[in-house]
C-alpha cells in the first residue's frame, strides 16, 4: 500500500474534487461521516461525554462535522475551538455555521482562557492540527495538548495526532498528541512508522474517504507499506520435479569461541526458509556443537581455534551470510575484506560484518552486487554517522545504499527496506522479538530467499516481512516476553502457512 507525502495527499483532495465535480465541502462531509459511523458503530448510543477539540484549518472542519453528526444522533457533546490563528479555512467556516444551525455553540479556546476539564471517562477528539501543520504550534496549544494527554481520557486523533508534523521531528516532543488511536484518512503516513513519531500513535487505521482511484493509482510514491497483500506476489511456489539443487547452496560465515549459537540460529533459519543446502564456516571451536545441533548443516572449519583467520572456500555458493558473532578481531576482519575482494556471490551481511565494513569503509567498494546489509539503528549510526532525526537517516542511508549498490535493511519496530530511490515498510514482529539472536536468525532467512532465486530485494522484504510473521505467531502463543530467537526459527513454516492461506485468514495490515 503506497504511503503518500502530505503534498501528494493535497494533490489526490483537489484531483478528486474536480474529477468528480463536487466541492471540498462535500471531501469533508464525506471525509467525517466515516469517522461518525466508526464511532457510532462501536458506541452505539453510549453515554459517554465526548469532548471535541477543534483547529480553525480543515482538521478542525472535521471535526465541526463530527460534532454536528454526533449531535443529530444523540451523543453527549462538548465541542471547544482551539483558536490558534484568524486565518480559518472556508471549509471550517461553513461547518462551523452549520454546527451553530443545530443550535451547538462551541466555546473558543484562545491564549489566556482556562484548561477545560477532562475526565478520564470522557472520549477525546482531536481535531486541532492535521497534515498543514507546518511550524511548532504556539506555547499556549502545547500546553493545551500537554493538558490533553495528562487527563488519561481515550484521544481518538483525525487523520494525524495532532502537532505532529508530516516530515520532521517534532519541534518539542511534549507538544504531541499522544494518541489512543488515529482514524486516517484514505493513505497511511509514513510518521507512524518511524521511532520517533511512531510512538504518538497507539493504534491506527484508514478511512476510505473516497479519494479517487486514478489518482490514488497514477501517483508514484517514494514509500510503500507492505502487508500480506504485497508479499503474497513474491512468493516463489516450490516445484514438483525439483530437486536441492533447484533451491540453491547457501554459505554462514560467522561464530567466534562463545558465540557459535549465532551460526547455529543463521543457518538453522536459512533450511527451514527454504535453501536447498546449507555450509558453515566456522572457527575450530564450533565444530563439535554444530555438528550435533543441525545434522542437515554441513560444517567447514577455520585453522584458527577461536576466531576466523582466514575463509577458503571449496566452492562458489550461491550466496553467503556473513558477520553474526564473528566479532571484529584484526585476522578476522582481513579475512572478511579479502573475501570481499575475491567472491562474486551476493552476501548478507550482518552484525560483525558491518562493524568492520564501519571501521574499514575502503572495503564498501567490494562489496558483491546484490548484497544486502542488515544493520540496526547503533550499526547504521556507526556506517552512516549520526543522523539529526529519522527523516534524515533515511535520507542518508538512501544515499548509502545507492551509493553502494546495496539493499539496506533498517531493522526496528517498523523494518525499512531502502533500494535505489525506494523504501518498503514492514507491518509485521513485536516487541517480544527484540531478544537475542533475533537478527541471526532474520540474516539466515534472507540468505535462504536468496538462495531460493528471489531477487535480493524480494529476499529482504519477503524475509523481513516472514520473520516479524514468525515473530508474531510466537508472541500470539507464548507472549512477548517468552519470545525466543530459536522459536521464531520454529515458527517459519506457519509463516509461510498463513502468508499462502485464504486472504480471511489474515489482514495484518492495522497498526
Ligand atoms: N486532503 C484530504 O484528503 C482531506 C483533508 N481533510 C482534512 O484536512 C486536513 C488538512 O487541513 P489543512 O490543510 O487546513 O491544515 P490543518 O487543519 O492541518 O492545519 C491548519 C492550518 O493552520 C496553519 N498552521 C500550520 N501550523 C500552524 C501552527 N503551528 N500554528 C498555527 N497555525 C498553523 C496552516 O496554514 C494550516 O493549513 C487533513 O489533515 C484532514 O484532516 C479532510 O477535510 C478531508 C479531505
Ligand atoms: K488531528
Amino acid at each position: 500500500m503506497k504511503i503518500f507525502s502530505a503534498q501528494q495527499i493535497y494533490d489526490a483532495d483537489k484531483f478528486t474534487i474536480e474529477k468528480q465535480q463536487i466541492s471540498s465541502d462535500v471531501l469533508m462531509e464525506q471525509a467525517a461521516t466515516k469517522l461518525f459511523e466508526w464511532i457510532h458503530a462501536r458506541l452505539r448510543g453510549t453515554k459517554v461525554q465526548i469532548q471535541l477539540f477543534c483547529g480553525i484549518g480543515n482538521n478542525g472542519g472535521d471535526g465541526m462535522v463530527l460534532a454536528r453528526l454526533l449531535h443529530e444522533h444523540g451523543y453527549t457533546i462538548k465541542v471547544h475551538v482551539v483558536n490558534y490563528s484568524d486565518k480559518r479555512s472556508k471549509d471550517f467556516l461553513l461547518n462551523l455555521e452549520r454546527l451553530k444551525e443545530v443550535k451547538v455553540w462551541p466555546d473558543f479556546i484562545n491564549e489566556d482562557s482556562d484548561l477545560p476539564e477532562i475526565s478520564p471517562n470522557d472520549i477525546v477528539v482531536d481535531a486541532i492540527f492535521g497534515i498543514g501543520l507546518n511550524r511548532p504550534p504556539d506555547g499556549w496549544v502545547g500546553n493545551l495538548i500537554q493538558h490533553i494527554n495528562a487527563s488519561q481520557a481515550f484521544v481518538l486523533s483525525v487523520d494525524v495526532p495532532s502537532g505532529l508534523p508530516m516530515d520532521r521531528s517534532p519541534w518539542n516532543p511534549v507538544h504531541v498528541i499522544e494518541a489512543s488511536y488515529v482514524l486516517s484518512f484514505q493513505v497511511p503516513k509514513l510518521v507512524f512508522f518511524l521511532p520517533e513519531t511512531g510512538v504518538y500513535v497507539n493504534e491506527w487505521e484508514l478511512l476510505d474517504i473516497g479519494l479517487d482511484t486514478e489518482i490514488l493509482d497514477r501517483t508514484d510514491a517514494t514509500y510503500q507499506l507492505v502487508g500480506r497483500q504485497e508479499i503474497l506476489p513474491l512468493y516463489r511456489p516450490r516445484l514438483k520435479f525439483s530437486h536441492k539443487g533447484t533451491y540453491g547452496h547457501s554459505m554462514i560465515i560467522g561464530g567466534s569461541y562463545g558465540k557459535i549459537g549465532a551460526v547455529q540460529l543463521a543457518s538453522n533459519a536459512c533450511l527451514t526458509t527454504g535453501s536447498g543446502l546449507v555450509t558453515v564456516f566456522v572457527p575450530e571451536c564450533g565444530y563439535q556443537s554444530l555438528q550435533s545441533a543441525i545434522p542437515e548443516v554441513m560444517v567447514l572449519t577455520d585453522e584458527d581455534e577461536r576466531n576466523i583467520s582466514k575463509i577458503t572456500l571449496p566452492f562458489v555458493p550461491d550466496v553467503i551470510g556473513i558477520g553474526m558473532g564473528i566479532g571484529t578481531e584484526e585476522k578476522t576482519a582481513k579475512a572478511f575484506g579479502n573475501l570481499l575482494k575475491e567472491m562474486k556471490a551476493p552476501m548478507v551481511i550482518d552484525a560483525d560484518g558491518l562493524n568492520i565494513l564501519a571501521k574499514n569503509p575502503k572495503m564498501l567498494k567490494d562489496i558483491p552486487k546484490n548484497s544486502i546489509l542488515t544493520p540496526h539503528p547503533k550499526e547504521l549510526e556507526r556506517l552512516l554517522g549520526k543522523w539529526n532525526d529519522d527523516f534524515d537517516k533515511l535520507e542518508k542511508a538512501k544515499a548509502f545504499a545507492l551509493q553502494h549498490d546495496v539493499v539496506l535493511v533498517i531493522k526496528g519496530a517498523h523494518t525499512i527496506i531502502l533500494y535505489g530511490d525506494k523504501g518498503f515498510v514492514n507491518t509485521t514482529g513485536n516487541p517480544g522479538m527484540a531478544t537475542a539472536g533475533s537478527g541471526d536468525v532474520l540474516t539466515g532467512m534472507i540468505t535462504g530467499m536468496v538462495a531460493q532465486g528471489y531477487e535480493p530485494l524480494h529476499a529482504a522484504i519477503f524475509g523481513v516481512y516472514l520473520h516479524g510473521l514468525a515473530g508474531d505467531i510466537c508472541a500470539s502463543q507464548q507472549g512477548y516476553e517468552a519470545v525466543k530467537a530459536s522459536e521464531i526459527c520454529k515458527m517459519i513454516g506457519r509463516g509461510f502457512m498463513e502468508i499462502l492461506s485464504p486472504p480471511e485468514v489474515e489482514d495484518r495490515e492495522k497498526g
